[in-house]
């Protein structure tokens, strides 16, 4: 007893969401300064949807169960102040009152919730005509026809941008995933609903973010839309969920390194001198960043310098530097000759900055 659903692409104000849809951010909203400095440091990765969960499900009680509505202001926030997307979990009709109230963009139905059809109803009436896109997360169980059964109550409210999250499957044995990924269910959903859009979180299917990578991969592999990835600014010191969260960087490397592969075998491969020049954009912003954290270094180096009486030029570990650095060069495939001289601009610098550093701390005295 197939219905038919309504449905429409995904699709936010201004922005086109294509293939792969990136949406990351933290598992909770913990406190103002960590949503928005998060927020910051995804924007420049070049995430345009952030995430953060407000009302959080937790297995036993007692533990962090979300900073509630007082976290929806911090999202207006990171909106105004990033122009990213927002997109919050819903569990309740409440929930989803006050997330609307506060202008979030998407919504998700979290997993606990998809396998009680009594609460997706709720939900579902209270989205009655929303006009936002709205991602269902499978259930804990692995039970295609309960997904599909929030999916159609969700799109028999009238919302039309719906899209499945796929975030793996509990089980009592212990195995390498937090979640079972069960691929051959999200490729049946994908079967049963062709149009439906499909988005694998991967940090909920790992549980540890050494795993996430490789899993986001395969979902591309496998043609899914999109990536709901937890990334947090110090994920060591998250709240919950704190060994699947990655950094923004570490996020704006697994975005850089994913490949995706063409769906159509009939397709010709088109890539523009634009879409070329645009990932040079984004590398070089990389290197930025990272050019930025190594002065940063060098400026504590100079301080520790300052407070131990040592001068600032280092030969021999000057020497050492351009010896390892000449190998990698030729490791990885660049010209040595060309990664010298990089370097001793570098070191150049590095020099000037703790000149400055000492020369501040001198004038403290
Ligand atoms: C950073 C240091 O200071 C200087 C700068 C170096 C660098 O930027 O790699 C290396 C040696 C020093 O001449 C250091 O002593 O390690």
């Amino acid at each position: 007893m197939e219905h038919k659903l309504d449905l429409q692409p995904l699709a936010l104000p201004g922005l086109e969401l294509k293939r792969p849809i990136i949406i990351a951010g933290p598992c909770s909203a913990e406190t103002e300064e960590q949503t928005l400095e998060t927020a910051r440091q995804l924007a420049a990765q070049g995430v345009k949807i952030f995430r953060a969960g407000i009302w959080k499900p937790r297995t036993r009680p007692g533990a962090f169960e979300g900073v509630g509505t007082v976290g929806l202001p911090w999202l207006k926030k990171v909106k105004e102040e990033t122009g990213m997307f927002v997109s919050v979990e819903v569990a309740n009709a409440h929930h989803v009152y006050e997330a609307l109230k506060f202008g979030v963009d998407m919504l998700w139905i979290g997993a606990r919730t998809t396998a009680n059809p009594f609460a997706v109803q709720e939900v579902a009436d209270a989205l009655t005509g929303v006009d936002k896109p709205v991602l269902i997360k499978n259930p804990v169980n692995p039970d295609l026809e309960l997904w599909i059964g929030a999916i159609e109550r969700v799109n028999r409210a009238g919302v039309k941008m719906i899209g499945a999250i796929h975030r793996g499957f509990s089980t009592y044995d212990k195995t390498k995933y937090r979640n079972n990924p069960e691929w051959q269910i999200p490729i049946e959903l994908r079967r049963r609903i062709p149009e439906l859009p499909i988005i694998t979180d991967p940090s909920h299917i790992s549980g540890k973010s050494e795993m996430i990578a490789e899993i986001s991969q395969e979902a591309m592999d496998l043609n899914f839309n999109g990536l709901i990835i937890e990334s947090h600014m110090c994920p060591e010191k998250a709240w919950s969920d704190a060994s699947q969260q990655v950094t923004p960087q570490h996020l704006g490397e697994i975005k850089q390194n994913l490949v995706v592969r063409r769906s159509a075998i009939g397709d010709t491969p088109r890539v523009t001198l634009d879409e070329l020049r645009q990932k040079i954009d984004s590398i070089d912003k990389q290197l930025l960043e990272t050019l930025k954290s190594r002065m940063k270094i060098s400026e504590a180096i100079g301080k520790y310098k300052y407070e131990n009486n040592i001068t600032i030029l280092q030969t021999r570990r000057y020497d050492e530097v351009m010896n390892n650095r000449r190998k990698q060069a030729e490791e990885v495939g660049l010209s040595p000759e060309f990664v010298v001289k990089v370097y001793e601009h570098i070191h150049e610098e590095s020099i000037n900055r703790q000149n400055k550093v000492m020369n501040k701390e001198l004038a403290k005295k």
